[in-house]
């Protein structure tokens, strides 16, 4: 018998598109068929691929909503128009029981379409605030499931469900031992993680770079530094390593880490939360976007899970200083973390899913 089929979306950050890639091998362990709509050039074509290359992907056009002037806003909606058709074509050729969504521009001709086809749409929603794109896409849903519970009073309320946040089970199941072997490092300092989210973080690396040989002293560095902005004069730096974007590898190294620098993502905070890291959180600030991540940070702060620092107070002294106060706070951060609600497994978030798919 033919399987049933949910095609997921998402992209343009590893943010939009992690959550999919966990729930792929669930939604098939419970016996549907996958299929992915992503852009053609944009970071879940790559993802997808090198995470599930099983599964077919479908590229289409897709604009980029903007919040500020630029040339492309003439030209984008056109791109979204395409992209909507396309999208059309390939739930009609595919027929599925049901689309989700992780959000990102991409996701909202996919999202549209869903909706003229009659197919049930989920959204996800993993940040406090809305994004723009699941913001537009809103209406067009069945069902919204959010992350945090605060988020409940941004989103329609009758259609809305909080499911708490989900954990990819691989990062669970990291060796310390194994990061060792990838990282080198000849010594038994505590370990650093600094991740300036999945596209790295100028700012954040700067701040590590100026304070590195005090931080070598006291700590080995695992600096996930984002595309283009490994810095080769420093490779030969002891008790520091650098990578543009791990994958396989995040699980193990992770599991080796003591401390972590972060942007304030919802899936990394999560992810840290699982895994009890102390964390000092820097996120975006409120000139760079809608303010998602400090929202994030101070919910986390709020709850003993994080110390935060805002980019406009970050100097090399003050990055020093909060990196030695989240040291002599490990004690508690980790006891508050440790009495936090715990997340939700990929398969039991893959069961939701499920529950909300067409019975075509
Ligand atoms: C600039 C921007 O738009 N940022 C948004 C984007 O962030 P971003 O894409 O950085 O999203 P998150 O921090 O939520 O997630 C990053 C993911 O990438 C993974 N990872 C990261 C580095 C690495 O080397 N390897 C790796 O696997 C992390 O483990 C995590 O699962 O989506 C988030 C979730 O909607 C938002 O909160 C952010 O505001």
């Amino acid at each position: 018998m033919k399987k049933r089929k949910i095609i997921l979306t998402g992209g343009g950050t590893a943010g939009h598109v992690s959550l999919n890639q966990a729930l792929i091998p669930e939604i098939q362990n419970l016996d549907l068929d996958v299929e992915y709509i992503g852009s053609k050039n944009g970071i879940e074509k790559e993802l997808i691929r090198e995470s599930n290359p099983d599964i077919p992907y479908h590229a289409i056009a897709s604009g980029k909503l903007r919040r500020y002037f630029s040339m492309k806003n003439f030209t984008d909606p056109f791109r979204v128009g395409i992209g909507l058709i396309q999208a059309i074509n390939v739930i009609r050729k595919t027929k599925p029981a049901a689309i989700f969504s992780k959000g990102g521009f991409v996701s909202v001709p996919v999202v549209m379409a869903g909706k003229i086809m009659t197919v049930p749409v989920i959204i996800h929603e993993s940040d406090v605030s809305p994004g723009l794109a699941n913001k537009l896409a809103m209406p067009f849903a069945d069902h919204i499931f959010t992350v945090f519970k605060e988020t409940l009073k941004y989103v329609p309320a009758e259609k809305s469900t909080c499911t708490g946040a989900v954990i990819r089970s691989e990062l669970m199941d990291g060796s310390a031992a194994k990061g060792k072997e990838i990282c080198y490092f000849d010594n038994d300092l505590p370990v650093l993680m600094v991740m300036g989210g999945s596209q790295g973080s100028a700012i954040i690396n700067q701040a590590v770079r100026d304070n590195l040989k005090k931080l070598t002293e006291n700590f080995s560095i695992i600096h996930l530094c984002g595309k283009g902005n490994v810095d080769e004069s420093l490779s030969q730096q002891p008790n520091y390593r650098q990578f543009e974007y791990v994958t396989h590898e995040l699980s193990h190294l992770l599991h080796m880490t003591d401390f972590v620098v972060s942007r304030a993502g919802s899936n990394s905070i999560f992810e840290f939360l699982a895994l009890k890291k102390p964390m000092l959180l820097i996120p975006l600030s409120v000139q760079k976007s809608r303010g998602d991540q400090l929202l994030n940070a101070r919910l986390f702060e709020q709850q003993g899970f994080a110390h935060v620092m805002e980019e406009e107070e970050l100097t090399s002294e003050s990055f020093m200083q909060a990196i030695n106060r989240l040291r002599a706070d490990e004690d508690i951060l980790v006891d508050q973390m440790t009495q936090a609600e715990p997340p939700k497994t990929s398969y039991e978030m893959a069961k939701l899913v499920v529950a909300h798919t067409s019975k075509r």
